[in-house]
């Protein structure tokens, strides 16, 4: 089935000067004043889409799709819904499932459930260690060579804290350009721990996770990276000591890259106060300052992208006392208004740092070739339209996810996607989901 060609009238690339872009057979055919005249052009639909701005489709480096095992809080599906609608083109499915993706068979089986859906490109992280128990090495190889070709391994939920699997891990990768994304937490230093260690924790009588226990991997992870000479990517950065840790290792060379959520970018530690579980997250929501220095690192390059750690759970899982309850928030129709409110609105980011954060740079990371690349003629058409002055208000039950866990209940954020096309196809259309053919309603 081929889609139509489609000509995008009056979108600013990158918030740049408003140009005409004309999609055909799944790749950018033309842009500026060649557009309309381009052959293809003629039987184009048109889209109207002056005032908006265009990006490369986003990519999220850290999804949680639930699937398989936790079908009741997210499906490959519904969260590749939720990922098209927040203009997201590619999303990497972190591998703590049931049974764990640490196998050819299960990375290939999320790999076939995201291709049938269709929506946006899932591409499976392998985990690290059997089971994710940290005591040895998954199939990297085998993963790697599997029709999902994987590339990101990682234990996300729990760390990597043993140093000599570490250092295997990120021996093994190297072989095939693989990258260890580490969940940066001491587990001796964060033994029932329920929010950041400081003062609301004193106050509020709850175990503290200190911000070392995060710090203090990344160092040692840094250093046993540039020994090894592989690569590493730290997950959801949340500390300013670990944004200066991550500065210094950049400044030396060594091969990292790190990532920020948006809850980290824009909720503090204070949100524990009314004792609800919808803010409990690993790693814990922090404070004022290290809210201040992520921003500051992610305009600064310290921090190279923004990856949601979508982290669907369902009600269950959620709404009961906080010491029970499982960590995490939903992230992936949110993430690209927090972004706007904290980064773009603040004169921290320009909307091509935007496109950096949030598309080029995890792209790159992940070793996507085809996500991420310029607005350019002969780049294949992932793309996302949003409207910049649009505002909304979220409510958790009319997200597409299958869960309803985000934080930001009924606050009104900016920023609207509007379109969103994957290879040229809209998955979304005027903030609406266009099913593929055949993936069912
Ligand atoms: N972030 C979280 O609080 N939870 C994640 C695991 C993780 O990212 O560590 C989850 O799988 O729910
Ligand atoms: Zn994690
Ligand atoms: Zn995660």
């Amino acid at each position: 089935m081929t889609t139509p060609a489609l000509l995008i009238r009056g979108a600013a690339p990158y918030g740049e000067e408003p140009a005409d872009v004309l999609v055909a057979d799944g790749l950018i055919a033309a842009v500026g004043v060649e557009a309309a005249g381009h052959p293809a052009a003629a039987d184009a639909t048109v889209l109207d889409a002056s005032g908006l701005m265009l990006l490369p489709g986003l990519v999220d480096l850290h999804t949680h799709l639930r699937e398989p095992g936790r079908e009741d809080a997210e499906t490959v599906e519904t969260g590749s819904r939720a990922a098209a609608l927040g203009g997201y083109t590619a999303v990497f499915a972190m591998p703590n499932t049931d049974p764990v993706a640490d196998t050819a068979g299960v990375v290939e089986q999320v790999f076939r459930l995201g291709a049938a859906v269709g929506l946006v490109d899932v591409h499976p992280i392998g985990a690290v260690t059997v089971g994710r128990k940290g005591e040895r090495l998954a199939e990297l190889t085998a993963m790697a060579t599997s029709a999902a070709q994987v590339r990101v391994f990682s234990d996300d939920g729990d760390c990597v804290s043993d140093a000599l699997l570490m250092r295997r891990a990120l021996e093994y990768v190297k072989s095939f350009d693989g990258v260890i994304a580490q969940h940066a937490q001491e587990p001796r230093l964060t033994v029932g721990a329920q929010m950041h260690e400081g003062d609301w924790s004193a106050r509020l009588g709850m175990t503290g996770w200190p911000a070392v226990a995060e710090e203090a991997i990344i160092a040692r992870d840094c250093l046993l990276t540039d020994h090894v000479g592989s690569r590493l990517h730290v997950c959801h950065v949340s500390t300013a000591g670990s944004v200066q840790v991550l500065a210094a290792a950049k400044a030396r060379g060594t091969a990292v890259t790190a990532e920020v959520t948006p809850h980290h970018l824009i909720l503090t530690d204070a949100r524990a106060e009314g004792y609800d579980p919808v803010f409990k997250v690993n790693p814990p929501l922090r404070t004022d300052t290290d809210v201040a220095a992520v921003r500051q690192a992610l305009a600064d390059g310290t921090i190279d992208i923004v990856a949601t750690d979508h982290a669907p759970h369902a009600q269950q899982d959620k709404e009961c006392e906080w010491d029970h309850a499982s960590p995490g928030m939903l992230g992936l129709q949110t993430a690209l208004s927090v972004v706007i409110e904290t980064m773009v609105h603040t004169g921290a980011l320009d909307w091509r740092g935007v496109a950096r954060v949030l598309s080029e740079n995890p792209a790159r990371i992940g070793g996507l070739t085809d996500q991420g690349r310029p607005v350019a003629v002969g780049e294949p058409a992932n793309l996302v339209l949003v409207d910049p002055e649009a505002r909304w208000t979220v409510r958790g039950a009319e997200l597409a996810s299958l869960s309803a866990n985000t934080p930001f209940e009924g606050v009104e954020l900016p920023g609207r996607v509007v379109t969103t096309l994957l290879r040229g196809r809209p998955t979304v259309l005027d903030g609406v989901l266009v099913d593929p053919a055949g993936a069912g309603a």
